[in-house]
């Protein structure tokens, strides 16, 4: 009988989790907002085809640091970001990146479903059309076909593609953002607690769209929920104070972390 150690179970986790190539990099990330420091020299790795989910107890830089990765820091007034981030190697914060460009490679989904007041079928057309990812109608036609599907939306609204987005119940606005966000083929989507405005059914359609979406795409995900972090995320980041506190193996962060904190954190002591 092979028992392992708890030592070498993690050694071997480790082994697989460092073969997994590294999507996106943080290095000595620093964000500001005006005079207020909100984050402290993070280094995180984002892996690809993986779930990465931040915790962390409220205002302790979570969503700063996802905006961080596609540059949504860059819409507010005063902020700004010190260190590195960089997409396949190359640095996004690099003065010579095309902002749409890099939005479209590392898409992002947010807290409140907000699809455009237009048909369902243009919220899905809208990015491929700008960014001429499709030759003809026919094509487009496709594309919006193939993203609801990966959306898991497809069957739901098939007959209603010229109905109004806003219509859609609140789960389905969500898949529906979730399309928009595949339409364009990125690299990288970012979810800012994709399902707190969700009732159980519409997130656990979310969660299990998670699962799935993991097969073509690296996710980094927000979220409040510890049962949601362990049940999408194959890598947890916990955050406090801005700082990262630690980042690592899922399983092995909601049984037995390295950091006191996570472990408060995790048994309701604090946030
Ligand atoms: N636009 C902004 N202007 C000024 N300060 C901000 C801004 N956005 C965030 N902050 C501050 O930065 C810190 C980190 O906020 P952030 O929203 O990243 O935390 P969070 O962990 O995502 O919180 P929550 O879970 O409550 O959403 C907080 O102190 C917050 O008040």
């Amino acid at each position: 009988m092979n028992i392992m150690t708890e030592a070498a179970t993690e050694e071997l986790l480790e082994k697989k989790m460092n073969a997994v190539p590294l999507k996106m990099v943080g290095k000595d990330v620093s964000v500001y907002y005006g005079d207020k420091r909100a984050l402290y020299d993070v280094n995180l790795n984002v892996r690809e085809n993986t779930v990465t989910a931040l915790i962390g107890p409220s205002g302790c830089g979570k969503s700063t640091f996802l905006r961080t990765l596609n540059r949504m820091n860059d819409t507010i007034d005063g902020c700004r970001v010190t260190g590195s981030i960089t997409l396949d190697g190359d640095d996004v914060y690099d003065p010579s990146i095309d902002v749409v460009e890099l939005r479209a490679r590392v898409g992002m989904v947010f807290q409140k479903p907000n699809p455009f007041p237009k048909t369902i079928y243009e919220n899905v057309a809208y990015g491929p059309r700008i960014h001429g990812l499709a030759k003809s109608k026919a094509d487009l036609d496709l594309v919006v076909e193939h993203s609801l599907q990966k959306a898991g939306l497809w069957n739901e609204v098939k007959d209603r593609l010229q109905e109004g987005g806003t219509g859609l119940s609140g789960g389905q606005q969500q898949r529906l953002c979730i399309a928009r966000a595949v339409a364009v083929s990125p690299e990288v989507i970012l979810m800012d607690e994709p399902c707190s405005a969700l009732d159980p059914i519409a997130t656990a359609k979310v969660e299990e769209l998670i699962h799935e979406l993991r097969a073509n795409f690296t996710i980094v995900i927000v979220t409040h929920s510890m049962q949601q972090a362990a049940r999408v995320s194959q890598r947890t980041a916990m955050f406090h104070l801005g700082n990262l506190v630690e980042e690592n193996d899922t399983d092995k962060m909601f049984t037995n972390p390295d950091d006191q904190r996570t472990q408060d954190y995790i048994m309701g002591r604090f946030g």
